[in-house]
């Protein structure tokens, strides 16, 4: 007997999948378990990624065009951590946990500061699984809020020359290898939530490419709130 034909994936033939290399994923898997599809969604949009990747340069400009709050993640480490960075010694787990508990907050915070405001710009390194998910805590805590986060990655040799030709940062190139060390890369468990951004090519695209993926999200989650107001 003939086996039965297996159908093969479509996917290759989808330009979102190309385009987003990593960690591609299908539409049909958009809603968290934690969402109430009817509740209307605030967003946190999470720029991350190592050192140099670009989170500042994209986050101010989604939140000039999104016309959406922009809180920079460096504002908000201790003093003591940028010591730590500027004399060149990695940041620990725990040098790392009340920070981000207090981005994590701030970013809600400003979410609920206005009835009208639908999201926010944030950015953090958000290196480690463990943190993203300390991070993800803001919508088990309110279901009112999508967090997403937009993963920027270049290769390490290319983010070293860029924060190496950066001026006036205390964060120096030499801190680049120890940020690929700590770094976990977002896996095929976190697909739901994080968009791959391929930061290699030219400032323009990366923006252009960052708005598109926002834009888009922003699209399929109306669409599934929409139909689960149907029912
Ligand atoms: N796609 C790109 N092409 C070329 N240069 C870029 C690109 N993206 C960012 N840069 C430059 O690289 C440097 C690092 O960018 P930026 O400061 O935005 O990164 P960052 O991730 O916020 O860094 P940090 O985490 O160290 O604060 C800046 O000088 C920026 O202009
Ligand atoms: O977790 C970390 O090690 C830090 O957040 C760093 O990533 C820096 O703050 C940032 O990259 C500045 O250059």
């Amino acid at each position: 007997m003939t086996p039965p034909k297996i159908p093969q994936p479509t996917g290759a033939m989808n330009p979102l999948f190309i385009r987003r290399p990593l960690h591609p994923r299908s539409k049909s898997t958009r809603s968290s378990p934690v969402r109430n599809d009817k509740i209307p969604q605030k967003h946190m949009w999470i720029v991350t990624g190592p050192a140099g990747c670009g989170k500042s340069t994209v986050a101010a400009f989604l939140s000039q065009q999104l016309q959406l709050p922009y809180i920079e993640g460096d504002d908000y480490h201790p003093a003591l951590n940028k010591e730590k960075m500027t004399k060149g010694i990695p940041l620990t787990d725990a040098d790392r946990w009340d920070w981000l508990i207090t981005l994590r907050d701030a970013a809600a915070s400003a979410l609920q500061a206005s009835s009208t405001r639908t999201g926010v710009v944030v950015t953090c390194s958000a290196l480690k699984r463990k943190y993203r998910d300390v991070i993800r805590v803001a919508a088990y805590n309110n279901h009112g809020i999508s967090v997403h986060f937009l993963y920027l990655h270049a290769s390490e040799q290319t983010l070293m020359a860029r924060v190496a030709a950066r001026q006036g940062h205390f964060m120096g190139a030499a801190m680049v290898h120890s940020q690929f060390e700590s770094l976990e890369v977002p896996g095929e468990t976190e697909m739901k939530d994080v968009i791959a951004v391929d930061v290699n090519g030219p400032l323009s695209e990366v923006k252009a490419f960052a708005l598109e993926m926002v834009r888009e999200e922003l699209g399929v989650e109306e669409e599934v709130r929409r139909k689960s107001q149907e029912y």
